[in-house]
């Protein structure tokens, strides 16, 4: 490996066609997982109309629990960082937490602005 830059013009066109189709494979991938997000975050906002409607608090810890073990379990199958897993998760299920208790708000003050 060397440890200076080339110039764009100096790269092996081979080189630049593999890096093209590893990218369009990274496009595609990427484009999944916001469709994934944007699924999941639908469910979960009726999750949070459900749990605000029988005054169910917006986090439950034990069920994240399961959640990360879970997924923690299927990451290492997958050679994926178990530890990098969790993370992403509950990155995602702070989000989660946070339009629960906007939607909640919204519920005791007869507001009808969705969480976004
Ligand atoms: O399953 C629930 O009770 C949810 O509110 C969904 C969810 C999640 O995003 O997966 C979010 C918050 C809870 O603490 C647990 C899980």
């Amino acid at each position: 490996m060397t440890t200076s830059n080339n110039a764009a013009g100096d790269v092996d066109p081979a080189v630049l066609a593999e890096l093209a189709r590893l990218r369009a494979s990274i496009d595609n991938i990427d484009a999944a997982v916001v469709h994934m997000l944007a699924e999941r975050f639908k469910a979960t906002q009726q999750v949070g109309h459900l749990k605000a409607a029988h005054q169910l608090p917006p986090a439950d810890p034990a069920r994240e629990a399961r959640q990360i073990e879970r997924l923690r379990g299927l990451a290492e199958s997958a050679k994926l960082d178990p530890g990098f897993a969790e993370k992403f998760l509950n990155f995602i299920i702070a989000e989660v937490i946070r339009h629960h208790e906007r939607i909640a708000e919204d519920a005791v003050n007869g507001s009808a602005k969705t969480a976004n």
